[in-house]
């Protein structure tokens, strides 16, 4: 099988996993991988479980669609992130309740302004690391894809304002493995509301990011 035929593969395997797992409500989210010749891309409002190998959306290296349906409406803006991103190869963005409801959280109830969640564990430090929030703009709007540059040229994952996140990988499971991640934490930061937490110390966080670099 050619790259481009398991990269088309893997997208739709990875879109039916996502499906089973509830993190992708009706037709929101999408999903990309670099190829060769541009992008392989979901298309607009199709729903991630019932992806068709042949109809994935292909742009060429100006951002063309050459082939398959229309891409998602997000286009311009995993173009944007990959073009700050060059080592990464894959982005998954989706709209997962709980990461979707810390979006809309007032800034005020945010960890701090550098990341929207804050340090509860190993794995969220080592898969997403710091969580920005990203400004409100509509979806598709090709201010949101200028937007998206400042927040992501430095961290792998986003968080885009009453929306949702946006996580890029070196690979689409690692792409994967962090949306994951960061939506559990989404949820264990919900969970203990009102409780009293502990973070992991700034050493804490340090350790891990040393033992295992991104
Ligand atoms: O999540 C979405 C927009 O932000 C879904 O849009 P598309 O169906 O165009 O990919
Ligand atoms: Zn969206």
């Amino acid at each position: 099988m050619s790259t481009e035929a398991k990269s088309r593969e893997a997208i739709c395997a990875l879109g039916a996993k996502l499906a089973a797992r509830g993190l992708c409500p009706g037709t929101s989210g999408n999903i990309s991988v670099r190829i060769d010749e541009g992008w392989l891309m979901t298309p607009t409002n199709s729903s991630l479980g019932e992806l068709d190998p042949a109809q994935l959306s292909k742009l060429d290296a100006g951002g063309k669609h050459v082939g398959g349906d229309p891409p998602t409406k997000e286009a311009l803006l995993h173009r944007s992130v990959y073009d700050v991103r060059p080592k990464d190869g894959a982005i998954v963005h989706l709209h997962s309740t709980h990461a979707v409801a810390i979006s809309c959280l007032d800034p005020s109830c945010h960890h701090n302004t550098e990341s929207t969640l804050p340090p509860i564990t190993p794995y969220f430090v080592m898969r997403v690391g710091k969580l920005p929030l990203v400004p409100y703009f509509k979806p598709g709007d090709p201010k949101l894809a200028d937007a998206i540059r400042e927040y992501a040229k430095g961290h792998r994952a986003v968080l885009l304002a009453n929306h949702g996140p946006v996580v890029a990988g070196t690979s689409l499971s690692a792409a994967s493995a962090s949306i994951e991640e960061l939506e559990e934490t989404a949820k264990l930061h919900l969970l203990l509301q009102g409780l009293k937490t502990r973070t992991l110390s700034d050493f804490q966080v340090r350790e891990i990011e040393e033992a295992f670099p991104s």
